[in-house]
């Protein structure tokens, strides 16, 4: 896994390996001979730096030093003198930098700006680093527009200049970035927010060669997963199994209105490798379904007068989930007062839960300001996984806005520590979708475009579903192996691209794709840990 770290965290960072002996002064060296590197990646022969008052614009001075040193022109372009620099550190490498073979130009007018620029064919952007929030001030609010209008090659040190690098907030103008070289760790602005749209290729730079011996040290905003993360949590088979040693799931779903989801999600749970998926559905819709999936054996549960389920179908529901490895309810099922008790009942159950949609959203209206304000509801010991959007999300905090990363990881953590249970999961599914446990918050590589259609949820709830259920519950940490449905979902949408057209792809597509994604992320996985497959 990578960490990614809050500004705070980084902070923390920053003085635990200078109380291991590398100096903050050290630290800007090694971070300006990074940022170098990255722009020496373009074979430049003219280079502009563009510095700012504080350390990040430190780490710029010392950049422009090193590309001068290995033949490319460099203009540094500073606000102020590097005498004028408050920071110390950053000041003395200014100054250093004045003195050898740079051009240095203070506070140039717009048109001047462009001049320079325009023979350039790199720009790197050390105006604005962690020390910024809010919106950028002159001249800066000049020079990014600026340059953003030149369309150059830039990278940006450590984030973009103009964005919030916690919360990828862009107030004002914000550079936009080809690379961006972050230092010692990804900041969690870079994947929040605005972060993705302006932080073009992320780069970090470790800087520090004990780096893994102290980062642990510090709390992760997020960790990013890498493939070989995954291996330990691939579904086995073993030789001798039947059906029911295959793990069975109870797909508790579908209404009159929305029998379609139900379909998707006992698919997918099915084609994920569930050896017995059941579905239990409103009486009215229990037909169409059975004939939908010939395979799968479906249940009626008393319904209401609009075909969802009634008034009774709590206890049969429950009845009937003890039966089961795992019970995955919600998709289609609308937010009928037998709903609400079908949800209540399952969460007094000892069963692993994944409840998805309109179980959520039954959920939500449980309590009115947020239900992390009456966690015994859904306080239990058995695994319990939520995978809402954004918005059913949102609900579950009682209205509290969810719109990005940032705001997603801290209602499912709120979600998480009102309850403080082990075993609960909430895959917080967005743009950038994180899968938020206890101790830690993991963000799986982004699905492609593709995946964004209806019933894609159906589908990966179904997939998560049928993973618990092979697992057995022997499973100690839920959220890795949530990532790993997440990427098998990821690698369906992929592959259902690639067969059926980016935009052409629908939710029945990526439920086929199950079983070669499953060995895409298998193969990656392996080949990310240096396992080579027998020939
Ligand atoms: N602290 C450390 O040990 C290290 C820091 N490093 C670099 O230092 C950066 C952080 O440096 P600083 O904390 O000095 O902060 P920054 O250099 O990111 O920014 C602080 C400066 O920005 C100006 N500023 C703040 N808000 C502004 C606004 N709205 N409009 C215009 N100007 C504004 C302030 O005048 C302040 O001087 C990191 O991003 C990283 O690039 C690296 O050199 C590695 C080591
Ligand atoms: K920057």
């Amino acid at each position: 896994m990578r960490p990614v770290l809050s500004v705070e965290e980084t902070l923390r960072l920053e003085d635990l390996i200078e109380k291991e002996g590398t100096s903050k002064a050290a630290l800007m060296e090694y971070a300006g001979e990074f940022l170098a590197s990255v722009a020496m990646k373009a074979h430049p022969h003219h280079a502009v730096v563009l510095v700012g008052f504080g350390n990040n614009g430190g780490d710029g001075w010392v950049a422009a030093d090193i590309l001068s040193q290995k033949g490319v022109t460099v203009d540094v372009v500073s606000p102020i003198e590097p005498n004028e620099i408050k920071s110390p550190i950053a000041r003395h490498v200014a100054r250093r930098t004045a003195g050898r073979d740079v051009n240095v130009v203070v506070g140039p007018s717009r048109d001047e700006l462009v001049e320079i620029l325009a023979p350039a064919d790199i720009v790197v952007d050390a105006i604005l680093g962690t020390g910024f929030s809010g919106a950028v001030r002159a001249p800066f609010s000049i020079w990014i527009p600026t340059l953003n209008e030149m369309d150059m090659m830039v990278v940006s040190a450590d984030v973009p200049s103009g964005l919030n690098a916690e919360t990828g907030e862009v107030e004002g103008p914000c550079v936009q970035a080809t690379y961006t070289a972050t230092m010692l760790a990804p900041k969690i602005g870079l994947y929040s927010g605005e972060g993705p749209e302006f932080a073009g290729d992320i780069l970090c730079g470790e800087l520090y060669d004990r780096l893994d011996e102290v980062i642990d040290d510090v709390e992760h905003a997020a960790d990013i997963v890498e493939p070989a993360d995954l291996i330990e949590y691939f579904p086995e088979l073993p030789a001798h199994v039947n059906k029911y040693s295959r793990g069975s799931v109870l797909v508790v779903a579908g209404s009159s209105a929305y029998p379609g989801a139900a379909i998707m999600a006992a698919k997918a749970a099915a084609r994920a490798g569930a050896g017995y998926v059941t579905v239990a559905t409103p009486d009215p819709c229990a037909n169409l379904i059975r004939m939908a999936l010939p395979s799968i054996p479906v249940v009626g549960i008393p319904a209401d007068t609009r075909g969802a389920f009634g008034a009774a179908a709590g206890s049969a529901v429950r009845v009937l989930a003890g039966k089961f490895d795992c019970v995955l309810c919600g998709p289609g099922m609308t937010t009928a007062a037998g709903g609400m008790q079908v949800v209540t009942e399952l969460l007094k159950s000892d069963v692993p839960l994944v409840l998805d949609a309109d179980a959520l959203n039954c959920m939500s209206r449980l309590a009115i300001g947020g239900i992390d304000t009456t966690p015994d509801v859904y306080r239990r010991e058995a695994p319990l996984i939520l995978t809402p959007h954004y918005r059913e999300l949102s609900r579950l905090v009682g209205g509290e806005p969810v719109e990005d990363l940032g705001t997603a990881i801290d209602a499912a953590q709120r979600l998480l520590w009102a309850a403080g249970s082990d075993n609960m999961v909430v895959v917080a599914k967005g743009p950038r979708t994180a899968i938020v446990g206890v101790e830690r918050v993991l963000l799986p590589k982004s699905g492609p475009a593709s995946l964004a259609t209806a019933g894609s949820g159906d589908v990966l709830a179904g997939i998560i579903a049928g993973n618990v259920a092979v697992s057995h519950g022997e499973v100690d940490r839920w959220e890795m192996q949530c990532a790993y449905s997440v990427a098998v979902h990821s690698f369906t949408g992929h592959i259902a691209a690639a067969a059926m057209g980016e935009r052409s792809v629908i939710a029945t597509d990526l439920i086929d794709a199950i079983g070669d994604a499953m060995g895409v992320v298998e193969e990656e996985a392996l080949k990310d840990a240096g396992i080579e497959l027998g020939a």
